[in-house]
């Protein structure tokens, strides 16, 4: 099976969880969209639930199969989010989110989530992060090349993504994203507060202590994985 099926195994299990009731986080990338793709459907078989999407493309895909979206101003928490990762660590479930730059937002609704499962293949499964992906920053994009040489004081290479013409990759919030390529990153906490600290630094692609599932599907069957597992 390819990587794409395994993703869609992975999404499809996860959907799985939403109850009647459930205020919903919608992922963002190419595993949450078979999420939404499920949850439309199950939507249509009657399931009652109200959706918080985590970026335009998302929000766009939801509504075009009738998930009814809310909003923080009207619920202050999230019973359940759903989304996919760049990187996701054995036993911490530690993540690096981003690639697909909508790590804003989707840290936001994360961090209103009574629950956060990450659906993903087990490609992304690694022993420490930084192992396979570069670390997303989003930045301001006045004064990006000061906050780029702040983070390469912290030992990172920064450039800032472009898009394929060639222009600078703007985040639904407007911002601007630095890939940073960091050497294998021992301690995730402490990273994530030293970028966070920086001034011009919206937010990184660090997800540390968020998430409270994985579900990983690969050559080896579906794992349900939880922290410390
Ligand atoms: O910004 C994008 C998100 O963080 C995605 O969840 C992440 O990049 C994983 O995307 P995919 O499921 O397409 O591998």
């Amino acid at each position: 099976m390819s990587a794409s099926e395994y993703k869609r195994q992975a999404a499809e299990l996860a959907a799985e969880m939403v109850e009647d009731g459930m205020v919903v986080g919608l992922g963002t990338g190419s595993t949450a969209a078979f999420v939404v793709e499920a949850l439309g459907r199950r939507h249509k078989e009657g399931l009652r639930f109200v959706a918080i999407p985590t970026s335009v493309a998302t929000e766009k895909q939801a509504l075009g199969l009738g998930i009814p979206l809310t909003t923080f101003g009207e619920h202050a928490r999230v019973n359940l989010t759903i989304d996919g990762a760049d990187e996701i660590q054995r036993g911490t479930l530690n993540l690096i989110k981003g690639l697909g730059g909508a790590l804003l937002r989707e840290k936001i609704v994360a961090a209103s989530s009574d629950r956060l499962v990450i659906v993903a293949d087990d490609t992304k499964l690694v022993d420490h992060l930084g192992m396979k992906t570069l670390l997303p920053v989003e930045v301001t994009s006045f004064g990006w090349e000061a906050t780029a040489r702040q983070i390469e004081r912290l030992g990172g290479q920064a450039s800032p993504r472009r898009n394929r013409e060639g222009a600078f990759f703007v985040s639904d919030g407007g911002n601007l994203i630095l890939d940073c390529r960091f050497p294998v990153i021992s301690d995730a906490g402490r990273l994530e507060q030293d970028i966070r600290s920086i001034v011009g630094v919206v937010e990184s692609g660090l997800f540390v202590g968020m998430a409270t599932d994985a579900i990983v599907a690969g050559g080896e069957g579906i794992a349900h994985l939880t922290v410390g597992a």
